[in-house]
């Protein structure tokens, strides 16, 4: 593991255990992220992106579900064999989370300014003046207008995309080194999603925060990130960097993936749109779980699963077609 690395994801199996049947959210994914660097995790709904990322936090409801294998090596310690307080001062400090709908993780009766400071006060140990100055630094800091009056504003005094704001001040404020952002700016509109991806790569890139962006939406990962995962039924199907992605996208799903964001500049021919439903977890297909969606599946496909293999430097892709190599 290189110096660079800051997190590296091995086979990690996460599955939920229903009355009727085990659910492989996450199915042996592996993946690596930098310091510094963005790497995106797209996938349809129910592609086991956020079990993916609440797994690296060890957020996993239990029951029903159970992280069940692999190895979450953060700074090269494995955060599966950590104790829950342990976990309690990672997640405050070294790494935190922000969610589509701010109001799931704001509690409603108490003001902004309480909750960023509650924050900073328990994981950095400051006091409650120093911590409600510092909170109104980062309100600042987030673009938040007034923000010495706006500190004692309750959530639903602000606006949607304020509350986003107020999220992203609270998941900064103790300047942790990786940002997992899951679907942040799904629920605000168009405009306001802009300055928000604008934002969290100005405060990226002042405090050097490597992020895993979570998102269905393609057009977000080309302006964020610097590397993508492709995620397909709780698998990992592609992973390269984004510019070779959108440039040539090897996997039939991403193609498919791509065909939906419109004026796409691909090198690529074959985008199509993606036909069908996603197969219940339940119940997969034994071959390649994308196959029966496949315009490119071959008899093979149906009966045997591709693995996750490299093809060339940072490109793996999981897919018969490339078995001798790229097409
Ligand atoms: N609490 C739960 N109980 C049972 N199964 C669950 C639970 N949470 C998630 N799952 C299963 O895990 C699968 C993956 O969920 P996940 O939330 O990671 O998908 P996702 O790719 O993030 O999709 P979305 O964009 O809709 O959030 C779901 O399809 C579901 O079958």
């Amino acid at each position: 593991m290189s110096s660079q690395t800051l997190l590296q994801v091995k086979d990690l199996k996460t599955h939920f255990f229903l009355e009727d049947g085990v659910v492989p959210a996450v199915d042996g994914v592996s993946f690596h992220l930098n310091r510094g660097e963005t790497l995106a995790v797209v996938g349809e709904s129910g592609s086991g992106k956020s079990i993916t990322a609440t797994s690296i936090m060890r957020l996993i409801p239990n029951p029903p579900g159970r992280i069940v294998g692999g190895e979450i090596l953060y700074n090269g310690q494995d955060l599966l064999k950590k104790t829950e307080k342990e976990m309690r001062d990672i997640r405050g400090n070294r790494i935190s989370m922000i969610f589509q709908e701010p109001m799931t993780s704001l509690n409603p009766v108490f003001r902004v300014g309480h909750q960023i400071s509650e924050s900073l006060m328990i994981h950095q140990g400051l006091n409650k003046k120093d911590a409600l100055e510092k909170s109104i630094e980062m309100l600042r800091l987030t673009g938040i207008p007034s923000p010495e009056k706006r500190v004692h504003d309750f959530p639903h005094q602000m606006s949607g995309g304020m509350r986003q704001r107020v999220m992203i001040a609270m998941a900064l404020c103790c300047r942790p080194e990786l940002l997992i952002a899951d679907e942040p700016t799904t629920a605000l509109d168009v405009t306001i999603q802009a300055q928000i991806l604008d934002l969290m790569l100005e405060l990226k890139e002042q405090m050097g925060t490597a992020i895993i962006m979570i998102t269905h939406d393609l057009a977000v990962v080309a302006e964020v990130a610097d590397r993508a995962v492709v995620m397909y039924c709780g698998k990992l199907v592609e992973e390269a960097p984004v510019l070779e992605l959108f440039d040539e996208p090897l996997h039939p799903y991403t193609r498919g993936l791509l065909k939906s964001i419109p004026h796409i500049n691909s090198k690529q021919e074959k985008l199509y749109m993606i036909e069908g439903m996603v197969p219940p977890l339940t119940n997969l297909p034994v071959g390649c779980a994308f196959a029966p969606r496949c315009p490119e599946a071959t008899p093979r496909c149906h009966v045997e699963r591709p693995v996750l293999r490299e093809i060339s430097p940072g490109r793996r892709v999981s897919c018969w077609l490339y078995e001798g190599g790229k097409l």
